[in-house]
């Protein structure tokens, strides 16, 4: 029998290639927020697949694309950091895009990567069997991989074949983690994920990027009052400008409460108890551009 392996795989590509949805369909549970909007997941965060034979940790990146803000290279610089650490990049290139100068531009970060590059093809059940053959041949001009592998994370097409592949570079060792854990995101990041999500469901065409959520406090209840068993979390909502923030909360604030109402329902799901939320909506002015404003918000 082959000895066990271990170890980190981290997937590139540029926004909306399909990174999110390919780490869930692999980890098999909803850790990364996904959206049909570009850069929403902006943590590197891990899921942990455990099997016979291996375990591999999966990180997901933010979008790496060619820096436009401070924000934007903030992103890279920690998209760097973390493909420095992993022994495996998957670089995603979306099946319905033709290879373009961004695809280009990461393919020549990645060849300074040491750790061997799988070129996943994503999403080939959108489009005909032609056009994946074609894309194929695109991306093995693009640079040197250690393999090709089309997929699709929705039709769940080869993402075994994947899996397999992955496990092949990684190093022999034994579990990384306990079996079972499924993520060592920090709880407060995913709860403040939850109501990004929510607070961009419906809006994303008005303001896809300008918004981030901070936790400010999560207070147990008295041990006097234990019956309640409620725990409160306030958390801050900042967006760029006031224009946004009518747009968060809404006539009489009937959208923050329905925001209110999802993320609720999706933090207690996460933490199986009973929660009290409070949401503050703010003006940060032009965050994305501001080191202080940055580093406060945990960028
Ligand atoms: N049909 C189809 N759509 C897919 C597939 N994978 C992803 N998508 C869609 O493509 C869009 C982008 O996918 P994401 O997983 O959010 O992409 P991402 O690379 O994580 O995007 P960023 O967070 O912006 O970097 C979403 O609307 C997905 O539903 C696939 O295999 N098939």
């Amino acid at each position: 029998m082959s000895e066990f392996r271990s170890g980190f795989v981290a997937f590139v590509g540029r926004p909306n290639a399909g990174k999110s949805t390919l780490m869930n369909a692999l980890v098999g549970e909803k850790v990364a927020i996904m959206s049909s909007r570009p850069q929403t997941t902006r943590r590197a965060i891990r899921g942990i697949i455990t099997r016979d034979d291996s375990q591999v940790v999966v990180v997901d990146t933010p979008g790496l694309h060619r820096p436009r803000t401070l924000l934007g290279e903030r992103l890279n610089d920690l998209v760097r950091e973390t493909l420095a650490e992993v022994d495996v990049i998957g670089f995603c290139l979306p099946a319905d895009e033709k290879v373009g100068p961004g695809d280009q531009w990461i393919a020549r970060e990645l060849s300074a990567a040491r750790a061997p590059v799988i070129a996943i093809v994503t999403k080939v059940d959108k489009v005909a069997r032609e056009r994946v053959a074609q894309h194929l041949m695109d991306v093995q001009q693009l640079g040197e991989w250690a393999e090709i592998v089309p997929v699709s994370s929705i039709k769940d097409i080869q993402i075994d074949t994947l899996l397999d592949l992955i496990v092949g570079y990684l190093p022999e060792g034994p579990a990384l983690y306990p079996d079972g854990e499924l993520t060592d995101e920090p709880e407060e990041m995913r709860i403040a994920e939850l109501i990004r999500e929510a607070a961009l469901e419906g809006v994303r065409d008005e303001l896809p990027h300008s918004l981030a959520v901070v936790i400010e406090e999560m207070v147990e209840p008295d041990s006097e009052d234990a019956h309640r068993e409620v725990l409160e979390i306030r958390a801050h909502v900042f967006v760029e400008r006031d224009s946004q923030k009518g747009i968060i909360i809404g006539k009489g604030g009937s959208r923050l409460k329905e925001v209110g109402a999802t993320s609720r329902a999706g933090i207690e799901r996460l933490l199986g108890r009973k929660v009290f939320l409070d949401l503050h909506v703010k003006v940060a002015k032009d965050w994305q551009r501001d080191p202080k404003q940055l580093g406060r918000l945990g960028f």
